[in-house]
C-alpha cells in the first residue's frame, strides 16, 4: 500500500538544521496493523505524519497506491486526507459545546453524501462503539476511554482506507485499550489499514508487521 524509498526529514531549528529521518525505505501492506515503534526522539510522529501527508519529506518518494504524495497538489493531498485517512490522536479533541454526535460528524462537509445518511451513520457507529447513551451529551461529560471510542467513531465516519492513530492507547488503562484495539482489529478483517505509532505493549501485540526506527531516524528494520 505505501513504498517509501529514500526518505529523508530536517528540521531548521535557529540556526541550525536537525537530521530526523536518514534514508529511510520500507513498504507498509494494506489491510494489516503496521506499529511503528522505536525510542524516544527517533522520528516515529514524524514518520507518521509525513506518511500521512502532513508533513513533506526533504526527499524521498513516498508512494500510496501507486501514486507518489510529493507529486500531489495540496488540494490533491487535502482530498486525499479527508476521503482516505482517518485519525486518532494520544488525547481525543473535541469541541465541548457540541454534543458527541455533532464532534463525531466534524469532517461530515467533506462527504458527498447527504447529511442525513451522514448522521445515520455516526449513529451507527456510536452504537457499535457502545455509546449511544452518549450522543446527545457534550464529549466533555465523557471517561477518556469514552472519549477515545468517540475519536475512533469520527475516524470512521468518511469509511476511510487507512487509519492513522499516533498513541491512540497511551491514555488509556487496558480495559479500554484493548477495546480500543479490538475496534481497530475489527475494520482490518474489513480491509481497513491501521497505521500506528505506540510504546505500549499491548498495542504492539496487536501488530501483523512491527517496523522498528532506530536511534535519531538512522534506520527502519521489519521485526
Ligand atoms: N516541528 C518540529 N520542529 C523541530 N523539531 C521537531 C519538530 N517535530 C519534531 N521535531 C524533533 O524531531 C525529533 C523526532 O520527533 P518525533 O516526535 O517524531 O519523535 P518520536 O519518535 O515520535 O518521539 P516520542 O516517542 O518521544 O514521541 C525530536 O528530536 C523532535 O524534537
Amino acid at each position: 500500500m505505501f513504498k517509501v524509498t529514500g526518505l529523508c526529514k530536517q528540521f531548521v531549528v535557529g540556526v541550525g538544521v536537525h537530521q530526523v529521518l536518514s534514508n529511510l525505505s520500507f513498504s507498509i501492506d494494506s489491510a494489516k496493523i503496521t506499529a511503528i515503534v522505536g525510542p524516544s526522539g527517533a522520528g516515529k510522529s514524524t514518520l507518521l505524519s509525513i506518511l500521512c501527508g502532513l508533513e513533506s519529506p526533504e526527499s524521498g518518494v513516498i508512494n500510496y497506491l501507486g501514486r507518489s504524495l510529493g507529486d500531489m497538489k495540496a488540494e490533491e493531498l487535502a482530498k486525499l486526507r479527508n476521503k482516505e485517512f482517518g485519525f486518532i490522536f494520544q488525547t481525543p479533541f473535541y469541541l465541548p459545546y457540541k454534543t458527541v454526535l455533532e464532534n463525531v460528524l466534524l469532517a461530515g462537509s467533506y462527504a458527498e453524501e447527504s447529511m442525513d445518511n451522514l448522521k445515520a451513520y455516526a449513529s451507527d457507529l456510536l452504537v457499535t462503539v457502545g455509546l449511544s447513551e452518549h450522543m446527545h451529551k457534550s464529549p466533555a461529560l465523557l471517561s477518556g476511554g469514552e472519549q477515545q471510542r468517540m475519536a475512533f467513531a469520527r475516524a470512521m465516519l468518511l469509511k476511510p482506507n487507512v487509519i492513522f492513530a499516533d498513541e491512540p492507547t497511551a491514555s488509556l488503562d487496558e480495559e479500554n485499550s484493548t477495546n480500543l484495539l479490538t475496534l481497530l482489529s475489527e475494520q482490518v478483517k474489513l480491509g481497513r489499514s491501521v497505521v500506528l505509532v505506540s510504546h505500549d505493549k499491548e498495542a504492539i501485540q496487536w501488530a501483523d508487521t512491527i517496523l522498528e526506527v532506530g536511534p535519531k531516524g538512522k534506520s527502519i528494520n521489519e521485526l
